[in-house]
């Protein structure tokens, strides 16, 4: 479990980006973060990670103090072409932070041949990245950080950088590797379709210094499929309501979420 307790944080400028939020997350759920541009997202993956260091209040993953970077946990940022490095070969790029775990050379490999087989890359290990598409290219930033087995995952607008039909594949994706693998993940995304599409719960920070102004239940089946879940009135429901509070509007007391089979 992530457990945040009046997390605030001030960058070195005095500008305070955080202040006093709350947010509990329980293991293996999909949560899905949003918020008015600037509202201080990233700034709150990066505490989780522990690539930033809380001004204020505490951050704890399964009971431990997050004190620097989490050895289970992994990060998938939106700009893939950055991420990897084009001198390894895609194998080499997924196997490469598995040396962290002091697994033998023929174990990374392997491992990063299994996570490239579960995004839908069985083929592409002896490539390098520059020769993959964009979309393969975020597919073989997922395998990395799956190759990791981490317990937390997080994801900083993933599919900002790629084309809609991508996008919609990566978010299916997504699903799968939650579904079948039971990791928690943190998407930070702009977009409130997505939120409410791949999320368990949506979570809407206010404008800048961020707190958690609603948090809400996605109650939509498990099984998920991008025209018909899309179409259903509960999703509609939502995605209005995630907008509306995304935009600065007030919590309804009492508004009912979308029910449904999934919490
Ligand atoms: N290194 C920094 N020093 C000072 N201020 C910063 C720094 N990084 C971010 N900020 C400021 O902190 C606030 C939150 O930034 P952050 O990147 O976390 O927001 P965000 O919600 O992820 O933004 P976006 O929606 O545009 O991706 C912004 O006002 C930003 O300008």
């Amino acid at each position: 479990m992530l457990q945040i307790t009046g997390l605030t944080h001030s960058y070195a400028d005095g500008h305070r980006a955080i202040d006093g939020l709350d947010l509990t997350v329980p293991d293996g759920q999909l949560l899905s973060i949003v918020g008015p541009s600037g509202c201080g997202k990233s700034t709150l993956l990066r505490c989780i990670a522990g690539l930033l260091r809380p001004t204020s209040g505490t951050l704890t993953l399964n009971g431990s103090p997050i004190n620097g970077v989490p050895d289970d946990l992994a990060v998938v940022f939106q700009d893939y072409s950055r991420s990897l490095f084009p001198w390894l070969t895609v194998r080499d790029n997924v196997a490469l932070p598995l040396r962290r775990r002091g697994m033998a050379r023929k174990e990374r490999r392997t491992a990063a041949q299994e996570a490239l087989a579960s995004v839908g890359l069985p083929d592409a290990g002896r490539k390098y990245p520059w020769q993959l598409s964009g979309g393969m290219q975020q597919r073989v930033s997922i395998a990395r950080a799956l190759a990791y087995r981490p317990s937390l995952l997080l994801m900083d607008e993933p599919f900002g950088s790629v084309d809609a039909q991508t996008r919609e594949d990566l978010e299916d994706l997504v699903l799968q590797v939650h579904r079948t693998q039971k990791i928690t993940i943190l998407l930070v995304t702009h977009d409130i379709d997505e939120s409410v599409y791949v999320g368990d719960r949506v979570v809407v920070l206010n404008r800048s210094p961020a707190r958690v102004h609603a948090d809400l239940p996605v109650g939509l089946p498990s099984g998920r499929d991008q025209i018909e879940t899309r179409g259903m009135p509960q999703f509609v429901q939502l995605r209005a309501e995630v907008g509306r509070l995304v935009r600065g509007g007030a919590k309804v007391p009492g508004a009912a979420p979308a029910s449904g089979g999934r919490g």
